[in-house]
């Protein structure tokens, strides 16, 4: 029987880095297919439809609940977030190794499913550090900041459900530290 892929989890408070750290676990592994989930998020600048996300209006994401076209989803910071289930599926099913930057919600939804996920839980250096980022990111609103700090607490808290924690301080090393969980759980399906 054909192996299924890995599903590897990635979740932090926005501003850690996971998206910078997913597009540099990618350069290591380009065998590995991003999923790009579904939200009612506002496009950022330079973010591209279909390429960073599937920017849907709320109905239409109702729409897909409604129907079950949904792996996992889960309301964050205001807007709804989630994984299609049927792009999921046939990608794992192929053999191909996923990587879902998703919140802590919408992890654990996955791990009730299918307890094989490997979650890995991204921490900033600190909350000052956390903040300095998302203000030199340069993306989000006063507002947005302010929401996102607010929420980051609380997703801090459940890093203890992840199997990994990585503290994104130097970049390097927590990049290396992110390739070597994923060529650990790699080698230990090959053997
Ligand atoms: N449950 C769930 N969360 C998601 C999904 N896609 C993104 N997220 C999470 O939504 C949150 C906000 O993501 P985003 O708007 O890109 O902001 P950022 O974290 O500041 O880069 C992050 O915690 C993401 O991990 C998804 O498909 N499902
Ligand atoms: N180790 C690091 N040291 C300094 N800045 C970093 C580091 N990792 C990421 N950044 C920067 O912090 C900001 C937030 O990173 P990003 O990957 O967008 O976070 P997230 O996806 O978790 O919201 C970006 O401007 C990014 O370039």
């Amino acid at each position: 029987m054909k192996r299924r892929g890995n599903i590897y989890i990635v979740s932090a408070p926005s501003g850690a880095g996971k998206s910078t750290l997913c597009r540099e676990l990618l350069k290591a592994y380009p065998d590995i297919t991003y999923s790009i989930s579904h939200t009612t998020r506002a496009p950022r600048g330079g973010e591209e439809n279909g390429k960073d996300y599937h920017f849907i209006t709320r109905e239409a994401f109702e729409e897909r609940i409604e129907k079950g076209l949904m792996a996992e989803w889960a309301e964050v910071h205001g807007n709804y977030y989630g994984t299609s289930l049927e792009t999921l599926e046939d990608t794992v099913a192929k053999g191909v190794d996923v990587l879902l930057d998703i919140d802590v919600q919408g992890a654990r939804q996955m791990c009730e499913s299918l307890p094989e996920c490997v979650t890995i839980f991204i921490m900033p250096p600190s909350v000052d550090e956390l903040r300095a980022r998302l203000e030199k990111r340069g993306t989000d609103s006063r507002e947005t900041i302010e929401k996102r700090m607010k929420n980051a607490v609380g997703e801090m808290d459940q890093r203890d459900f992840y199997s990994h924690v990585i503290v994104n301080d130097d970049l390097n090393e927590a990049v290396a530290a992110f390739v070597s969980v994923v060529k650990s759980c790699r080698e230990g399906v090959a053997s």
